[in-house]
């Protein structure tokens, strides 16, 4: 029998990393952070100096960076061609550019089919934006995380130095619009999915909660 696949989608903020490793280690599968991989693509890309308003451009060189996630939860990594990437992907400038590389079709048909190889067998906890409708439909968990923007902002701001709560609500706005209304597997709830509110709960509540949710439908 196939292994178990937990599907974690949401927008930026909503607890998925978080979440998803918690889970992952509490029932000792593996985890992958699928936007860590657009993340990577766009890192590449701005160190190749590609032009991101060019979708043609970002589509003729997508193919050439090799992409590699580790899938430990309690120390996932991410190279591109054999560099740490791990501290880079997370800068202002790939978070302001990765929405552009993220909407290219190219760019989804190979990182996707690079997820589904890594998903295998199963024994997985997978977070993103179109895991539950694209990269695993048939996982046996589907979870649609939300909470408010302000809570989303809150939480991010407390996570980088020197942003505010209104700059992050702002650029989080900028970065769901575009996620949500690109033409290839946009953000959305796949059929099937959990939506769970995490704005008036705590991170082990939320983790409780999808287990909880595991523990029922397998
Ligand atoms: N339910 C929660 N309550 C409070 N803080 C949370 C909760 N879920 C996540 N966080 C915190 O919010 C921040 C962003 O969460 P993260 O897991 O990175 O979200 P995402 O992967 O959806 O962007 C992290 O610092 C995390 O610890
Ligand atoms: N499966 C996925 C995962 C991420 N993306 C895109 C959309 C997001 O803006 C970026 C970065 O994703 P990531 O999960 O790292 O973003 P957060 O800042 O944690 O919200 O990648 C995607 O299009 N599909």
């Amino acid at each position: 029998m196939a292994g178990l696949v937990v599907a974690m989608d949401g927008p930026s903020g909503s607890g998925k990393s978080s979440v998803s490793r918690g889970v992952a280690r509490a029932l000792g599968l593996r985890y992958l952070d699928t936007g860590a991989m657009y993340r990577a693509m766009t890192w590449w890309m701005l160190r190749e100096g590609v032009d991101l308003t060019d979708p043609a451009a970002i589509a003729a060189r997508c193919g050439e960076p090799e992409v590699v996630s580790g899938t430990d939860p309690d120390g996932p990594t991410i190279h591109v061609d054999g560099v740490d990437v791990a501290g880079p992907i997370r800068e202002a400038d790939v978070t302001g550019a990765v929405s552009l590389v993220a909407a290219v079709p190219e760019v989804r048909a190979r990182l996707v089919a690079l997820q589904r190889e890594i998903v295998g067998d199963g024994d997985i906890v997978v977070e993103g934006r179109d895991i539950g409708t694209v990269v695993c439909p048939d996982a046996a968990v589907k979870v649609y995380l939300t909470a408010s923007p302000e809570a989303r902002a809150l939480r991010r701001s407390a996570e980088v130095a020197g942003s505010t709560v209104e700059a992050q609500r702002e650029a989080m706005a900028r970065r769901d619009t575009l996620d949500s209304t690109r033409k290839t597997d946009p953000l959305s709830m796949a059929e099937g999915a959990v939506e769970l509110d995490t704005t008036d709960l705590t991170l082990d509540e939320v983790i409780a909660e999808v287990l909880r949710l595991v523990k029922e439908r397998t």
